[in-house]
């Protein structure tokens, strides 16, 4: 194939492909909407601030993209269905699911803050479940799909300060990598992407809150080390623009000057 010819097909190499993002309303998932849009993706973004996901569609579509934004609390079951058929009734059956809705707090477990953890449980655990259990069946059945779970590093090692949110990181871990076992053979990928510290609304706004207790682990976050969403962004396109028979399965991106 000549270079010129490589180069027009690596412009839009997922044109025509379906795919849905949650937490797409800032930080990663915003990004990655852009992204995969750019790419010629059909882009369903969903998350709670519809306002937020409307905005970022009048950007897409001034950008030359095509996407949808959904209003949807990724913990409730009922509204993921509900979002993925009408994600369906927009754009068709999905390819690509992107579950990158995730919330943290930094905070030692003794100061016993419940109703942090049941959230970090419910969207982290539950609503990636939900996520997962609203397009699996299908992508098994058409023989096709890739699932994209944004982890983190804290997926690697204990992460002192956000011991309940490193356990969700380890489920996810241990979860994708069962189901990539179970689905690839009938043709559907899964990849984590593991980051260290992001560039996020979300980091900045828990950084504010930190105690002191934390911000003495946490003082390279202070210093400002952390890569960017787009960065993280280009690792999933990456990882979605492999041929058919080849897997990025994991990766683990963070600053360079912050390695685990
Ligand atoms: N930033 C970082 O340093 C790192 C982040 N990560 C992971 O990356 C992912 C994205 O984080 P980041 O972009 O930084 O976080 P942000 O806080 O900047 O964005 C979080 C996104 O998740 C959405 N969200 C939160 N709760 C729900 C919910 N119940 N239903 C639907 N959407 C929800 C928010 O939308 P809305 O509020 O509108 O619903 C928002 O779009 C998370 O899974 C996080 O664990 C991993 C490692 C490092
Ligand atoms: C939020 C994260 O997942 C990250 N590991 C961090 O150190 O901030």
């Amino acid at each position: 194939m000549e270079a010129t010819q490589m180069n027009k097909q690596d412009d839009k190499p997922l044109s025509g492909k379906v795919a849905v993002v949650t937490g797409a309303s800032c930080g990663i998932g915003a990004a990655i909407s852009r992204h995969l849009a750019a790419a010629g993706a059909k882009v369903a973004m969903a998350a709670r601030r519809e306002e937020m996901l409307n905005e970022l569609k009048e950007t897409i579509k001034k950008e030359g993209g095509e996407a949808i934004a959904v209003k949807c609390d990724v913990s409730n079951r009922t509204q993921v269905k509900e979002m993925i058929k009408q994600t369906e009734e927009s754009f068709g059956p999905v390819d690509i699911l992107v579950n990158s809705a995730g919330v943290w707090y930094f905070s030692f477990m003794k100061n016993v803050q419940e109703d942090e953890w049941e959230r970090t449980v419910d969207v982290n655990i539950k609503g990636v479940l939900n996520c997962i259990g609203a397009v699996l069946s299908d992508m098994c059945e058409r023989r096709s799909g890739h699932i994209v779970n944004i982890s983190s590093d804290s997926g690697r090692v204990a992460s002192i300060g956000m011991a309940v949110y490193t356990g969700t990181k380890f489920f996810m871990e241990g979860m994708t990598r069962t189901l990539r076992q179970e689905v690839c053979k009938e043709g559907v990928k899964v990849t984590s992407v593991q980051p260290g510290a992001v560039d996020t609304p979300g980091l900045t706004d828990s950084c504010l809150v930190m105690d002191d207790e934390c911000k003495k682990i946490y003082s390279e976050l202070a210093e400002g080390i952390k890569v960017s969403a787009d960065d993280i962004a280009r690792v999933v396109l990456y990882a979605l623009k492999q041929p058919d028979e080849v897997a990025i399965n994991e990766v683990l991106i963070q600053p360079r000057d912050a390695p685990l």
